[in-house]
Order: C-alpha cells, then structure tokens, then sequence
C-alpha cells in the first residue's frame, strides 16, 4: 500500500467525524452507523476523557467501529494510541503536539494515514517534515468536546497557514457545525472535523449529511 495522495487526502477530510464511548449516551456503534449512513468520508476513534475505555474494552470497542467503516469503505483512523493503531491495522493514527514524536510515528506507521494537530505556521512546517498527510488545526471555534482544548482562534489561522505557503490538507476542528462549515472552508480548510454536531445531534445521520451538503456547496465556488 502506497502513501495516501494529497488530492485523495483533501477528499476523505470533508467531514471527518471523531468519536468514543464518552461522546454520546448512545451505543458508539449506533451512533457511527447512522453518521455512516449520513455521508462522513472519514473517521477517528477518539477514546479520551473521564470514563474512557481501557486496555481490552477500548480495543474490542475499536474494533467493532473499524468493521463498521470498513463495510462502508470508510478509512478508520486512531487518535493518539499509535500501538492500538498497529494492533489492529487501522487506516492511520492522529497525534497531537504533546503526543510521541511525528517523525517516530511515521517510522512506526509505514504508509498508513498520519495527522498531527497544528495550531500556527512553525507547528504546520515541522509537522509537514515529519511526514504528516493532513493538519488538524483549530480549535477554530469554542468547543465543548475537548477538555484542555486552547483557545478559539478563529478562521484567520486558516488564512495565515495558506499565506504561509502550508499546501498539505488541512481540516478545521473545533465546534464546527453546518451553519460555519463554508466559512472554514472558505479560509483555506479542505474539509472539517466534527465530534458533538453529530455526536450530540438528535438525528446524526440528518446532521452528517447537512455538514457534507455545506462543505459540497463551499466547495464550489
Ligand atoms: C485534537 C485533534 C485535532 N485535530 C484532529 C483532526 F481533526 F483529526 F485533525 N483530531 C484531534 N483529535
Ligand atoms: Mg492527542
């Protein structure tokens, strides 16, 4: 298997939703199903908080989401946990700035997908060295999912990435929703990362397929 391309890359962010256990007080699996159903082009297992799974519950509930996007030919991507990653041969892993090193994932990982948090140009440049194939920068707005996120920093560190000449693909995070999906696009994000527009929604698929219609319009212009 060879490195994912960049054009194929810039596809799969368009909504990428990311979720664990902690995210719904739905079953995991019945909410990912119905976001599946919804149009998400990628997903991240997200297994973090007060509460996460642990050792073999967190891998069999991994497990049992990696067979539901692989049924719907949906890359499955592992936030974080670059050994359960190579345990059960996901798609890729997402590392932060305080996770291991870029460049030690990437020898670890071979070809598989690898995305590294950015949040400014010098982050951006070095996470492009060690070899990531997108950026997750944010949080762009407020966000009620992540408990140490940083503060908003709005859709100008889109613009100054792009201005910076940062070309690798990048999707926005950070309480994004359908009504500001075109804004981020428009800043320069080729898609956008959502947990609770989703996770949180009364009708995930009904969500899903509202954020995919806003990215598609945005596109377009
Ligand atoms: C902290 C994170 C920042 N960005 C992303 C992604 F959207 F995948 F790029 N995932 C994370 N877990
Ligand atoms: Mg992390």
């Amino acid at each position: 298997m060879a490195r994912i391309t960049s054009g194929e890359m810039k596809e799969r962010l368009a909504v990428y939703f990311i979720m664990g256990s902690q995210n719904s007080e739905r079953p995991a699996a019945d909410v990912l199903k119905e976001a599946l159903d919804g149009g998400v082009t990628l997903f991240q297992f997200r297994e973090k908080g007060q509460g996460a799974l642990k050792g073999a519950d967190k891998e069999a509930l991994a497990r049992q989401l990696q067979r539901l996007c692989r049924a719907y030919g949906v890359p499955f991507i592992v936030n974080d946990d670059v050994e359960l990653a190579l345990a059960i041969d996901a798609d890729g892993v997402h590392v932060g700035q305080d996770d291991e090193d870029a460049r030690r994932v990437r020898e670890k990982i071979g070809d598989k997908i690898l995305g590294v948090s950015a949040h400014n140009v010098e982050e951006a440049r070095a996470a492009v060295e060690a070899g990531a194939d997108y950026l997750g920068v944010g949080p762009i707005y407020p966000t009620s999912s992540k408990e140490d996120a940083k503060e908003a920093q709005g859709p100008d560190v889109l613009r100054r990435l792009r201005e910076a000449g940062i070309a690798i693909p990048i999707v926005a995070i950070g309480g994004i929703t359908a009504g500001n999906a075109k804004t981020v696009i428009e800043a320069g994000a080729d898609g956008v990362s959502v947990i609770s527009a989703i996770a949180s929604a009364p009708a995930p698929k009904a969500a899903a397929a509202a954020l995919a219609e806003a990215v598609r319009a945005a596109r377009t212009r």
